[in-house]
């Protein structure tokens, strides 16, 4: 992308739009656009295309989505389908009416079959059933996915899809009902250091694997995508690496200081057993992760509780 072209990044206030604003103006882009939702509510077809008649971006970063947990997944399927399936589907075809040069769509790695080879290489979609806990969101995810690819076969249209693995990282969302798992895992076990707690509960058997991408890493995982990605399958982005809930929940608990117990609530969904990416496809374009889970953790909880890490 050259440095002045016009940028418009969907989702700028989320934790991954707000992670590529904070790079693209590191590396000198310097025309970006950005609405609020409720400066311009993506749902709505009529001032979706009104937006971009009037600001006819060169570039767009599709980092607007409804986003959650596995509690909110599960709980608010409808919405998860139903508002993805609208925003995603408004603002690539309003790409196509106006003739945007190239279209970065992000997916999730929740998109791939429940019980997957691992690691899940990225012709393994649509190969065998979804997680149930997600199958709303991820429904969405693959359709967006194949939108891309066929307005690439059918019109030509440079979109791309990147695939990331669960990330945290600066502007997370801490709602203890609706959250990810590590944003939740740190309030709680900070909330639990500073009132003196004896134990943490955390859900399901700790047993689940799951891999984590600092959300700035995946930051220059987008950029490097536009300038050396072009093809309509969609790309993994993670760190080749896992560990189990429990195993997290320990990390976590060693960053915060918590000298607590840590309780296992059986009564909570376990979700997928193990979504490990292959991310070799990425890795033979030149990209890299940088930031160590740990170095990770403790920089987040430093950021956003304001508190030096124990084992930082
Ligand atoms: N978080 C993860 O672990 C993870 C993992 C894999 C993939 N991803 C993908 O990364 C993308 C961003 O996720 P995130 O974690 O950054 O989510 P987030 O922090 O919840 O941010 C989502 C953003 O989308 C915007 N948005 C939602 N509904 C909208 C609407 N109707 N109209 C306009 N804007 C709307 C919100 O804008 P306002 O702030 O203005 O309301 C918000 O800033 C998603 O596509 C998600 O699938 C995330
Ligand atoms: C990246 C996202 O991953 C999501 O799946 P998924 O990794 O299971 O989503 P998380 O909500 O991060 O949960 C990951 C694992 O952590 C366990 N867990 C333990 N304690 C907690 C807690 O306090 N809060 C939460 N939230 N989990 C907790 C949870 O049961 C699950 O096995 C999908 O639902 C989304 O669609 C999206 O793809």
């Amino acid at each position: 992308m050259e440095k002045n072209a016009k940028i418009y990044v969907a989702g700028h206030r989320g934790m991954v739009g707000s992670a590529l604003v904070r790079r693209l103006k590191l590396e000198g882009y310097h025309n970006l656009v950005v609405r609020t939702s409720q400066e311009l509510d993506l749902r709505k077809q009529v001032d979706v295309a009104a937006f971009f008649e009037t600001e006819k971006p060169e570039y767009v970063l599709l980092a607007a989505a409804k986003v959650g947990g596995i509690q909110a997944n599960n709980t608010y399927p409808a919405d998860f389908l139903l508002d993805n399936l609208q925003l995603q589907t408004n603002v690539i075809e309003q790409s196509h009416q106006h003739s945007v040069r190239k279209l970065l769509f992000l997916g999730s790695s929740c998109v791939y079959p429940k019980m997957c080879p691992q690691p899940i290489r990225e012709e393994y979609l649509l190969t065998s059933p979804l997680e149930p806990t997600n199958e709303a969101y991820a429904i969405a995810k693959i359709a967006g996915i194949k939108l891309c690819e066929y307005f690439r076969k059918q019109h030509g249209c440079d979109y791309i899809s990147a695939m990331p693995t669960n990330l945290y990282g600066p502007g997370d969302n801490y709602d203890l009902a609706n959250s990810h798992v590590l944003p939740a895992m740190l309030r709680k076990f900070h909330e639990a250091k500073m009132n003196g707690q004896p134990e943490v509960v955390i859900w399901g058997s700790g047993t689940p694997r799951r891999e984590f991408l600092h959300v700035d890493d995946l930051a220059i995982a987008c950029l490097h995508l536009l300038d050396n990605y072009s093809a309509p399958a969609p790309i993994n982005v993670g760190t080749g690496e896992d560990l189990t809930i429990l195993e997290l929940a320990e990390l976590v608990r060693n960053v915060t200081g918590y000298t607590g117990n840590i309780q296992l609530d059986a009564t909570k969904p376990d979700g997928t057993p193990r979504k490990l990416l292959d991310v070799s496809r990425l890795r033979a374009l030149g990209w890299e992760h940088h930031i160590d889970l740990r170095e990770g953790i403790a920089r987040v909880y430093q950021e956003s509780f304001g508190t030096v890490s124990s084992v930082a």
